[in-house]
């Protein structure tokens, strides 16, 4: 089967680098005049991967897409037509704030004819292209064609499991970037690794909140896409939803032009969170603090002021 990857940001590069270890592959972007991509630095480009700035290069059976989420929409808007009818693969981490959806429902909107899969999981674009040992979760609600695709998608260094559910996975993988905003912040502030631990159990019960009201299997959650990649983003200064979180925290400024996922994916949770009629505290303190409605100085009263409850 015939492999292509849109997006030749760090992590569609990371994924070329890899699965050109199995055969041919085409990397699409819109600029991509470099031989080294400076999104991925020290990395070489392998023989077998070919980069094209043509979508008609692009013509495989499998295609990953490996946009940030709120460009996702976009893209198909003009290009759903050629992809149509293919297996389509979003690796992008992400709530769409203007529809609420996730990548997986945009793409089967845009390209009814399309196999919608996500592929998502604990994985820095750096390591997976170093060829570092990574578990990922390939999801796609069809079995054989997860099974299908688990097979492709998978190589030496890239062990991929395989789940149905896919808005089980693709949520873990946008919600953990809320909740790591949220863990990078509260060290940034100097509150200490305890609250971080209280930050990253209370995010995770948030997440799987969020995710069975729209209809994930809570065990998904418990997994790689959702408390694996959790505790690699809410841990690591790798994760630029950490980092962010960390210049929020300390009051620094970030470097614009960064994909933060959490950032956009936060607001569009605390936009869901009364329409399902759930508190998601966290979330809706990190869609304060990403819009610049709630000061740093009062994100822990805000939390802590909160009624007393069980767990
Ligand atoms: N980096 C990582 O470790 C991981 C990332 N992901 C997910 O992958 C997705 C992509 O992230 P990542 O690769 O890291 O992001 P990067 O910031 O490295 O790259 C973003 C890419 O998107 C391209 N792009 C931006 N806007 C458009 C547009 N309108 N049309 C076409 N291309 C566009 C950029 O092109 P240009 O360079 O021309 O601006 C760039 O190639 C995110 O959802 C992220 O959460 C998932 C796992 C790991
Ligand atoms: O999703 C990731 C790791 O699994 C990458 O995290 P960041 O987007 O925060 O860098």
């Amino acid at each position: 089967m015939s492999v292509a990857v849109i997006g030749a940001g760090a992590f569609g590069t990371a994924l070329a680098v890899v699965l050109a270890s199995k055969g041919p592959v085409t990397l699409w972007g819109r600029d991509i005049g470099w031989s080294e991509n400076p999104r991925l630095p020290g990395i070489d480009l392998p023989p077998a991967l070919r980069l094209t700035d043509r979508i008609e290069d692009c013509a495989a059976e499998t295609v990953l897409l490996a946009l940030p989420a709120q460009v996702l929409g976009g893209f198909l808007a003009e290009q759903a037509q050629f992809f149509d009818g293919r297996n389509l693969v979003s690796c992008a981490k992400g709530i769409d704030l203007s529809t609420l959806q996730g990548p997986s429902a945009l793409i089967a909107a845009a390209c009814p004819a399309a196999t919608v899969a996500v592929l998502t999981g604990p994985s820095f674009a750096a390591d997976i292209a170093r060829g570092l040992p990574t578990a990922l979760t390939l999801a796609c609600a069809d079995p054989d064609k997860a099974e299908t695709l688990q097979a492709q998608l998978s190589t030496a260094s890239l062990r991929l499991y395989r789940t149905t559910d896919v808005t089980g996975a693709e949520l873990g993988g946008a919600l953990k970037n809320v909740i790591a905003i949220a863990a990078g912040a509260a060290i940034g502030a100097g509150y200490g690794d305890s609250a971080r631990a209280s930050v990253v159990t209370r995010g995770f019960a948030e997440m799987t909140r969020l995710a069975a009201a729209l209809g994930a299997r809570p065990e998904t959650l418990a997994g790689l896409s959702g408390l694996g990649d959790l505790v690699l983003t809410c841990t690591s200064e790798q994760s630029r939803n950490f980092r962010y979180g960390l210049a929020l925290g300390a009051g620094r400024d970030f470097a614009a032009g960064t994909t933060v996922e959490g950032a956009a994916t936060a607001r569009a949770v605390a936009a869901l969170a009364p329409k399902l009629g759930i508190e998601l505290p966290i979330s809706q303190l990190v869609a304060g603090l990403a819009e610049g409605r709630v000061a740093m100085k009062h994100a822990l009263d805000i939390l802590l002021n909160r009624p007393l409850k069980e767990e």
